[in-house]
């Protein structure tokens, strides 16, 4: 199913991960990026739970004695207007899969999007990297080789029929429900397979947990695209479905196919699309729900389910969809007028003054442009150049970072992810944008499975931090 990327053979037979526990001196000398790699050890293991359960010792003895050596060590510290606004920049939390960087963007276990754009597997004639080699990345750390992608979509061909009873919930939905709502109502249809909630009924041991997520994730991660395609079909092709090619295809090409998409070009965009939203460190809304959700030992549906209705949000994943919709009403803004600096210039205010934000623009930790707009840029260039909608999002580029400065509130005045997904989309005839978290959810299912697994292996505890009331604070910093 897949052919190999450039460079991965090179690249993973020479990088080891250096376990703090034997030589934290060379992991320190690394440097803060190349220490945070895990690097490929060896290609010989082709199962993905045999390629996990060998990195769990080293990763749990490296956090012991992390503990032992730092664990009274301040790691951040909050501010009554932190507590207050929304707890931005406080360091709180360890997550592993992924870290971002405010100026530099999003790294996958270390490495960049055009680093994984280059060094995963891609599909035969893609150009765009495996989401399936994505999450083999995001879960053991290492670079993948053709040999285990295969044997990994084998093994989620194989899972991917739905359990009875799952296409009638859907089916029973209402047509008008939200297409995020559909999918949250999908995934907790799912949830009769769980093995997690099946084996705790049971008295399974602590131990296990990791491995019952893990089944759990790779049966959620298999099923979700049919899933995701039976929304979309219901909502808006009159419930036509198309049955699966599981197997034959890779999971994008097979959920574009069940979309009704069987264009190669819109299968690499999906390829794109489900990596680069996969994501995005553990403090967004939906990667920390799934977390909070997980650590009550709620299975990975539930907690998958969870970490979806926060990314049905607009200031979150239904940003995408606000995008498109302003980007449509803009266009009936400008009737006859042209399309220049200065007529979107005054739509751009006119938004600002009525109350909203401009959405697509803006980030709680980026303080640059997004490198996943960028590399969502690249691909417009190189696929459709002149398509009219492009050109408007290019357009904008330039003119809101300008007016989002001028109105000197925002941290962050360019785009994020949001402000270009639509517009490829749209290009390719998925015209529906309340569509478009969905296939967020799809993507971003499997980075926050490839935490939650750990989450279980790392056996981290219940989460519960402290809140404080407003007459609290009051009374304690009054006679300070
Ligand atoms: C996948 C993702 O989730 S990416 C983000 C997707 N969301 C969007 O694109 C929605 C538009 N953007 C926003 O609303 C914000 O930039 C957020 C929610 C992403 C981040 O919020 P914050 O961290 O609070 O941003 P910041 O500190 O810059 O906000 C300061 C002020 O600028 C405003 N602001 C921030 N971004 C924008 C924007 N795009 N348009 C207008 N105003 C904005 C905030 O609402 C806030 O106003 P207030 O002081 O009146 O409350
Ligand atoms: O990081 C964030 O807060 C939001 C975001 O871009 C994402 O979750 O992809």
């Amino acid at each position: 199913m897949i052919a190999f990327a450039r460079h991965a053979v090179r690249a993973a037979a020479a990088r080891q991960y250096v376990p703090m526990v034997t030589s934290s001196l060379a992991a320190a000398r690394a440097g803060p990026i190349a220490s945070a790699r895990w690097f490929a050890a060896s290609a010989a293991e082709q199962d993905l739970k045999a390629a996990f359960a060998a990195k769990v010792p080293a990763m749990t003895a490296d956090i012991k004695e992390i503990k032992e050596k730092f664990g009274d060590q301040v790691l951040g510290t909050c501010t009554v207007t932190q507590a207050y606004g929304g707890m931005r920049s406080v360091k709180a939390m360890t997550y592993e899969t992924s870290l971002l960087d405010s100026e530099e963007g999003i790294r996958f276990r270390g490495y960049t999007i055009p680093e994984c754009q280059e060094l995963l597997p891609r599909a035969p004639g893609g150009l765009e990297p495996l989401p399936e080699a994505l999450f083999w990345l995001l879960l053991t750390g290492d670079i993948p080789t053709t040999a285990q992608i295969e044997s990994l979509q084998q093994d989620l061909a194989a899972r991917s029929k739905l359990p009875a009873g799952v296409t009638d919930v859907l089916d029973a939905t209402p047509a008008g429900l939200h297409p995020m709502s559909q999918l949250t109502t999908g995934l907790l249809a799912l949830q009769q397979d769980s093995l997690m909630a099946r084996e705790y009924a049971k008295g399974t041991t602590k131990n296990l947990y990791w491995e019952h997520t893990l089944e759990d994730a790779l049966n959620l991660i298999a099923r979700m695209p049919e899933v995701a395609a039976r929304v979309y079909r219901k909502t808006f092709k009159g419930g036509k479905y198309i049955p699966s090619k599981a197997g034959e295809l890779d999971l994008s090409a097979n959920y574009a196919h069940m979309m009704g998409f069987d264009s190669p070009s819109f299968a690499d965009l999906m390829r794109l699309y489900l990596c680069i939203h996969s994501d995005h460190e553990g403090g967004n809304v939906s990667a920390h729900t799934v977390r909070l959700v997980g650590s009550a030992l709620s299975d990975a549906y539930y907690s998958v389910a969870a970490g979806m209705c926060g990314l049905a949000g607009p200031l979150h994943g239904l940003a995408n969809q606000e995008v498109l919709n302003w980007l449509i009403g803009m266009r009936k803004a400008l009737g006859d007028l042209p399309m220049n600096e200065e007529n979107l210039t005054k739509i751009c205010w006119d938004t600002l003054n009525s109350g909203k934000v401009i959405p697509g623009f803006g980030h709680a930790v980026l303080r640059k442009t997004d490198p996943r707009y960028m590399c969502q840029r690249e691909f417009a260039l190189k696929h459709l150049p002149d398509d009219e909608m492009f050109k408007l999002v290019s357009l904008l580029y330039e003119v809101v970072p300008k007016v989002l400065t001028e109105q000197g509130k925002v941290k962050n005045p360019y785009p994020n992810v949001d402000a270009h997904s639509g517009v490829l989309l749209q290009y390719y005839g998925l015209t529906e944008q309340s569509y478009y978290t969905v296939l967020f959810g799809v993507s971003r299912a499997m980075g926050t499975c490839a935490s939650l697994v750990w989450d279980r292996a790392l056996m981290l505890p219940l989460e519960r931090p402290k809140s404080v009331t407003t007459g609290w604070i009051k009374n304690h910093f009054a006679n300070k």
